[in-house]
């Protein structure tokens, strides 16, 4: 199941000032088993070859002190080795982390019954406990596998049953047992309250990190709207004129290495304060918003943008469009115009003067003067009876 991100950090927000050992609401606990403990895995397969290493030292060791009772303690170390080894290949290349925990549990009780056992045998014959194995084992589960704690207090609990059901029933006397017994408690219990602190810690870790991932996509998507609204007129929606001044930079390089025209078009509708004066400002944005409509429209090719360039002043840049291309292209928006209506207020009708500028780039950026001649040609349009379109040619 893949809960959105955006989920995890609020359930991360909310459990953030009561994290403890027990586990988190379901999905955060499912996504912190997933995604946190995937992350230990290695730390884990660490700490299970370790043990291996240990294991073996204590099997030479077992070997040089009891070199009579080795006849009756190869066949339980090795059966050990092969079955974990058996569990951990099978752990490690087929199953993801809370498998990995069953079977490390279930193995470090197997570990734990194999080492009672060689102690059985040795404490039959010798006297000698074997407690110290156990107590290695104990610690071990506790320290290196980043068992979850309940199966942790689980294994411990079992581990010291065993070791009182096989070994209690004899050779030891009782108060031999009540040593180890102290022995073990007392090593498992810090080795318990050690589990208990890591993965409290662990699980701490986890949700600071989860809130400062959410707060830092919060900043980038809060920064990326703003960014947007720097560069959109509100208005109409098109872009404004701060994202003019730069995005005809880059159109000016593009065009220069294309060896293309750069070419623009600007708007600027007719009479526009009589439609204020006469139908109310509300209807006068309208209008606005009809013509940055019909801009839009016009700005066909993914380079084409519009741009609300002032109060009721637009410009279409086309990069790469021909002066003829471009004649006929503004003619088709004055028409669209002049033909259109407002949809609800179909009595009213209105035009606009279009004046065209072309360039072809050189290596001196003059963009200014691109759009100052197109202001000539608007200035034209105007003055030749409005509803126009005129065109200069740099
Ligand atoms: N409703 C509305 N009006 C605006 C907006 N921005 C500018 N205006 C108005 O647009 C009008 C522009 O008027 P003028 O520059 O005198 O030009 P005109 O009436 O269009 O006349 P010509 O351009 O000469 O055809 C002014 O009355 C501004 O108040 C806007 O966002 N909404």
């Amino acid at each position: 199941m893949n809960q959105p991100q955006s989920d995890m950090y609020l359930l991360a927000n909310k459990v953030a000032n009561k994290v403890g050992i027990q586990p988190f609401p379901d999905l955060l606990e499912d996504h912190y088993q997933r995604h946190f403990l995937q992350a230990e895995l290695p730390k884990i397969r660490t700490s299970t070859q370790f043990s291996f290493i240990i294991f073996g030292a204590f099997s030479i060791y077992d070997w040089l002190t009891f070199p009579h009772l080795w006849e009756s303690l190869w066949p339980l170390r090795l059966a050990f080795l092969l079955v974990a080894a058996a569990v951990y290949f099978v752990s490690f290349s087929l199953l993801s982390a809370p498998w990995i925990h069953r079977m490390i549990f279930v193995t470090s009780l197997f570990c734990n019954a194999v080492v009672v056992e060689v102690g059985q045998v040795v404490a039959q014959s010798g006297g000698y406990s074997y407690q110290n194995g156990t107590a290695a084992v104990i610690l071990g589960t506790c320290v290196f596998f980043q068992l979850p704690p309940r199966l942790l207090v689980v294994a411990v609990v079992m581990m010291i049953g065993n070791y009182l059901l096989v070994i209690g029933a004899g050779p030891l006397p009782t108060d031999v047992i009540a040593t180890h017994l102290t022995l073990f408690v007392t090593i498992g219990g810090i080795g318990v309250y050690a589990a208990f602190r890591l993965e409290t810690d662990r699980r701490q870790q986890y949700i600071h990190n989860l809130v400062l991932q959410g707060e830092r996509e919060r900043l980038t998507s809060a920064q990326a709207k703003l960014e947007q609204l720097s560069i959109t007129d509100t208005l109409t929606g098109l872009n404004n004129r701060l994202y003019f001044d730069k995005q005809i930079k880059l159109d000016w390089q593009s065009c220069r290495r294309h060896q293309q025209w750069l070419s623009v078009i600007l708007l600027d509708v007719d009479h526009f304060k009589s439609i204020n004066d006469g139908f109310g400002h509300p209807v006068g944005d309208a209008a606005l918003q009809h013509v940055a409509d019909l801009m839009k429209q016009m700005a066909q090719r993914s380079t084409d943008y519009a741009v609300r360039y002032g109060g009721e002043e637009f410009l279409l840049v086309l990069p790469g469009i021909e002066p003829d291309e471009l004649q006929a292209h503004a003619d088709k928006l004055r028409q669209r115009i002049e033909l259109t209506s407002l949809p609800d207020q179909p009595s009213l009708r209105f035009t606009a003067s279009l004046g065209c500028a072309s360039i072809k780039p050189t290596a001196k950026p003059a963009v200014e003067r691109l759009i100052k001649e197109a202001d000539t040609a608007l200035y034209q349009a105007k003055n030749s009876g409005r509803n126009k379109v005129c065109q200069v040619i740099l």
